[in-house]
């Protein structure tokens, strides 16, 4: 079947408006070209039209043909000279260490690993025309199933009025932009500056698959709360700069304020801090690749790593939990992640946050989560589960995932942090929309 795409099909917010759950699971994509990247939007055959009647053969990288899989699909739209084909196909996530098998693939470590971390969206001068030509509009249709928040801005703020917004925001690839070195993932003063006004209007959490103190190094905004290590480390101010008493667990922090604190894994850290010294030695000699201790999650990543090593890298990662089976093994950008095995994730921490700040099971809240991983598809899920909730992937390529919103990169997610706050500030009665990045008053 052959489905079309135009770059300006009109947005889709039908799921939003019925804050109603995405059926599909998050899949594993695996993209036969590297042109496209990986962990685009697959299950779909995606031919320029242009590439494909000037004869070029199919099998070059940028006239050819896409084959990808993932288990969303995509709407008909109309065509700008671009067509996509696309065909449905179940995919399986990795759960455990080992190969696992999707109803007749094979699908590897590697794959998964390969799947993760797309190259950027590059501009039309660094690259093809036509490889060009077909990002875009693979982007454009994807688009279409997650529209931007930033266009989407009106109708969010019109689903929370009268609704206690609360934000939540992961922290590698939302505020920071994603670097090589994880040392360096920095924060902008800007993007500071923005997320500290925007506390003094909406509780707001940092949601981390970092230590959680390392975060707090990189954020510096003791107003916010901070749930480290994939949500297994807790801890807030005991009531929120925008007014709220947080319930949960007290403690007294460094300079003995109030706060609450909560690591649901706390019997687990004496067994992560031995592995992630036999990860540390063991993965020694494989060229780029550094472990990070995240507390309650040891991080091995393979960013730097050459991709004839992946393989090995993970064959040692698996060979040291063979011996830790309360361990569990998962993905993320160009990471393995050594996570403890217990029924604790991004999504149970957001939900723990909700209730503390007295949420639970209301309908006066509009949670708002923002990240770009698949850690955070735990977050979007339960959002989605919930009467209200505004989940916003971060990406600037088409990526499987249960988010109902996107943003192309940390730039944007600034932009609608900042709308939020002046959205706030002038009151929601008083909006009147925003058109070419203005804003109105009525
Ligand atoms: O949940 P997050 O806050 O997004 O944390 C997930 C991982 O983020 C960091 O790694 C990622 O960012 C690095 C710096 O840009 C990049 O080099 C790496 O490839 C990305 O995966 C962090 O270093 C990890 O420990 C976190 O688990």
């Amino acid at each position: 079947m052959i489905y079309k795409c135009e770059p300006d099909c009109p947005i889709n917010f039908n799921r939003f408006d019925q804050g109603n759950i995405e059926s599909a699971e998050v899949g594993l994509l695996r993209a036969s070209l590297s042109t496209l990247g990986e962990g685009m939007v697959g299950g779909m055959s995606l031919r320029s039209k242009r590439a494909t009647l000037g004869g070029e053969s199919p099998a070059t990288p940028c006239a050819g043909t896409v084959s990808l899989l993932t288990n969303s699909s995509l709407k008909p739209a109309a065509t700008n000279g671009t067509s996509i084909s696309i065909k449905s196909t179940a995919v399986a996530v990795p759960k455990k260490h080992g190969p696992y098998a999707d109803k007749g693939h094979l699908i590897t470590w590697v794959d998964a690993m390969r799947s993760q971390s797309p190259p950027r969206f590059r501009s039309p001068h660094e690259e093809a025309p036509e490889a060009f030509e077909i990002k875009t509009a693979a982007y454009s249709a994807w688009l279409d199933k997650h529209p931007s928040a930033l266009s989407s801005f009106d109708k969010v703020v019109k689903h929370a009025k009268s609704k206690q917004i609360v934000v939540f925001l992961d922290y590698d690839g939302t505020l920071s932009p994603i670097v090589d070195n994880p040392d360096r993932a920095l924060m902008s003063d800007e993007m500071r500056a923005t997320v500290k006004e925007l506390a003094t209007y909406f509780p707001t959490a940092i949601i981390s698959g970092r230590a959680r103190p390392k975060v707090y190094d990189f954020v510096q905004l003791s107003e916010l709360y901070y749930a480290g290590s994939h949500g297994m480390d807790i801890m807030g101010p005991a009531k929120s700069s925008s007014g709220f008493k947080v319930n949960g667990t007290r403690v007294k922090d460094k300079k003995g304020n109030d706060v609450v604190f909560f690591q649901p894994a706390s019997e687990y850290l004496p067994m992560m801090d031995k592995v992630c010294s036999i990860l540390n030695e063991t993965t020694r000699t494989v060229k780029g690749a550094r472990v990070e201790h995240n507390k309650y999650c040891v991080t091995v990543h393979f960013r730097l790593v050459k991709e004839e090593l992946w393989e090995g890298l993970v064959t040692k990662v698996q060979n040291v939990l063979k011996e830790y089976p309360m361990l569990n093994l998962t993905h993320g950008r160009k990471v393995l992640e050594v996570r403890p095995s217990i029924a604790w994730d991004k999504g149970k921490a957001v939900n723990y946050l909700l209730n503390s700040l007295g949420f639970a099971d209301s309908s006066d809240v509009l949670p708002v989560y923002i990240g770009d991983d698949r850690t955070d598809e735990d977050a979007f899920k339960l959002l989605n589960g919930m009467k209200h909730g505004c989940s916003i992937l971060v990406s600037s390529i088409p990526k499987s995932t249960k988010a109902t919103l996107s943003l192309r990169e940390p730039s944007e997610v600034m932009e609608f942090l900042g709308r939020l706050v002046n959205w706030k500030k002038w009151g929601p009665e008083k909006w009147n929309g925003v058109q070419n990045g203005r804003y109105f008053m009525n």
